[in-house]
């Protein structure tokens, strides 16, 4: 029997941790050798199959990652991404890093881990909303230049409890359309006497209510007519699957940067 990769999951008590110890509890190709959380969580100790609802698994939440598993899967917050990144790179551990809401400066610290260790670091993991990057990339390319215009507003939906906003998602998809779009100016909501809207604007709207798990629609806003590209989670297992394919991809890697298209084959 071939050896299963030894997975850890940083975050392992939250939302997006407990999917991915359920789904990677039931993957052949898998093994989960440690589930992380901070040291002040009241979860310390809690068996992380029990909290993630799939039965004891003989793994307790720790905040110490004693031994070298093959990869790490993280979904927690910035300081926990920031933590994790620095134990990857100390020991060379692949590092699939999913936490939204870094500043810039964080974000270059965390890609510095690539120097040392295969790394993605990518704020979607769902299949959809990868494919979706990619079609709104081509949307924009084509649209670029046309004469009477065209406005690119990005609205995104989640759960009340989400403690960032725009989501990384959104803010991505902004980026695509900047490259080929060339706008300049990123803004966040709208109000009082705002004047008329400029071709530089790219604008952002994030809507937090009850348990959305995760959507966004891109507008493409001209005379005459829109386009909208949506893409729309149903479960939190969209993510998970991404993030568990993307841990056996990079468990076999040399250190580098890495995308979810090298995953997703896209
Ligand atoms: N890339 C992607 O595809 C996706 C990314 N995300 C992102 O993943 C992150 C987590 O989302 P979600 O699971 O909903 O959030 P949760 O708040 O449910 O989970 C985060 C977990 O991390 C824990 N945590 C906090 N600080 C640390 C630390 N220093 N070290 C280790 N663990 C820590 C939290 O503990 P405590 O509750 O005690 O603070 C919590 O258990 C967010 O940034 C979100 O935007 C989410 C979905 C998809
Ligand atoms: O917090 C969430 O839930 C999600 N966060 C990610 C983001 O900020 O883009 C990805 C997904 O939309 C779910």
């Amino acid at each position: 029997m071939t050896q299963r990769i030894q997975l850890a999951v940083n975050g392992a008590a939250g939302r997006m941790g407990r999917r991915i110890v359920a789904l990677a509890a039931a993957d052949d190709e898998l093994q989960i050798v440690a589930a992380l959380e901070h040291a002040d969580s009241t979860l310390q100790g809690a068996d992380a199959g029990e909290l993630a609802g799939v039965g004891n698994l003989g793994i307790p939440i720790t905040a110490e990652l004693v031994d070298r598993p093959d990869v790490i899967i993280d979904f927690s917050l910035p300081a926990g991404l920031l933590a994790i990144a620095r134990t990857c790179a100390e020991r060379r551990i692949p590092l699939v890093a999913a936490t939204t809401g870094l500043s810039q400066e964080e974000r270059d610290t965390v890609l510095a881990t690539s120097q040392e260790a295969p790394l993605i670091l990518a704020p979607n993991m769902s299949m959809a909303v990868n494919l979706g990057m990619k079609l709104v990339g081509e949307a924009s390319k084509a649209l670029n230049g046309r004469g009477d215009g065209v406005d690119v507003e990005i609205i995104e939906r989640h759960h009340r409890f989400k403690e960032d906003a725009p989501s990384g998602t959104a803010l991505k998809f902004g980026e695509i359309v900047a490259e080929e779009m060339g706008q300049t100016d990123h803004v966040h909501g709208r109000h009082g006497a705002t004047g008329k809207r400029p071709q530089s604007e790219i604008g952002y709207h994030a809507l937090r209510t009850g348990d959305n798990v995760g959507e966004h629609t891109i507008v493409f806003g001209m005379m005459g007519e829109t386009l909208e590209v949506t893409v729309r989670g149903h479960t939190r297992d969209s993510y998970a699957y991404g993030a568990l394919a993307a841990a056996k991809f990079l468990a076999s890697q040399s250190a580098g940067l890495y995308t979810m298209e090298d995953v997703l084959g896209l």
